[in-house]
């Protein structure tokens, strides 16, 4: 999805928790949104996904409604506000894996990730496209907990279930708040792996910058709501950004085999 970040701001409490930030995450790839807590991810990605209307700016996406557009030979897509979008129409196109979000009713597994599928559903509430909620269990390698009550799942079960739920949605962007939460490292590497062999346009806060460096295409850096950085993360990811915007001492290395930066952070010597 070809999304534009134009100037977008969120003040809460009385600030500007996200300020004036301009951004285009390249469609089709994983944008990995990095900061130090509170710098403003989770409050830039419901702003992404029109959950909470803008006090500043907007985020525009394409209008599939009316996707003519200008006159000319080939007619540039308009585009809209995504937090006009009616509930429904947005929820078929954009998902949101919120941190630590939760599923206090009594499901199995496979019904919490048909939840995923409401803004599909027929007026006789049946599912047009009935493997949907198989094919995001096993993309999210979920589907021997597919019977289990939410309940009993440890958190890193429930996590790959919030990320079925949100591949069920089958959109078109996807914004996924610390998907790595709660997982192993095995995981975390083949989440990151499936979501960015989706082609779908992915943003993902990541606190672990190495798992940015080696999955990401393109990364985001907020600090005090601001963008101080983007772009791909062999230019952003250095030491003198990391000094800047975590205050933390980094060597930048080369991985061997792969050649993405491989971030090695030094204890402070003071
Ligand atoms: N509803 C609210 N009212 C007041 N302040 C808020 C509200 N929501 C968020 N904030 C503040 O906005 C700032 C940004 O919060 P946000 O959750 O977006 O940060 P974050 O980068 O996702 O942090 P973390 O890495 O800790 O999850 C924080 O200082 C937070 O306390």
């Amino acid at each position: 999805m070809e999304l534009r970040i134009e100037g977008v701001g969120a003040r809460l409490g009385g600030r500007w928790v996200v300020d004036g930030v301009d951004a285009t995450p390249p469609p089709g790839a994983l944008t990995g949104l990095l900061g130090p807590n509170g710098a403003g991810k989770t409050t830039l990605l419901r702003l992404v996904a029109g959950l909470l209307p803008p006090g500043a700016g907007a985020v525009l996406v394409p209008d599939d409604e009316h996707p003519g557009g200008s006159s000319g030979p080939v007619p540039a897509p308009r585009q809209v506000p995504v937090h006009t979008l009616d509930r429904r129409r947005r929820a078929r196109r954009v998902a949101l894996l919120e941190q630590e979000s939760s599923a206090s009713v009594p499901l199995t597994v496979r019904e919490a990730v048909a939840l995923g599928r409401i803004p599909y559903r027929t007026l006789w509430g049946s599912d047009p496209d009935e493997r949907a909620v198989d094919r995001a269990l096993s993309a999210a390698s979920a589907e021997h907990l597919a019977e289990r009550t939410w309940a009993t799942l440890s958190g890193g079960e429930r996590q790959r279930v919030h990320v079925a739920r949100a591949l069920a949605q089958e959109p078109e962007l996807l914004l996924l708040d610390e998907p790595t939460n709660h997982l192993d490292v095995s995981a975390q590497l083949s989440l990151l792996a499936f979501v960015r062999g989706l082609g779908v346009t992915t943003i993902a806060a990541l606190h672990d910058l190495n798992l940015a460096a080696a999955f990401c295409r393109h990364v985001l850096v907020l600090s005090d709501g601001r963008l101080v950085a983007a772009g791909a993360p062999a230019d952003v990811l250095t030491p003198a950004l990391l000094r800047e915007v975590y205050d933390v001492d980094a060597e930048v290395l080369t991985h061997p085999r792969t050649g993405h930066p491989v971030i090695a952070l030094s204890p402070d010597e003071a």
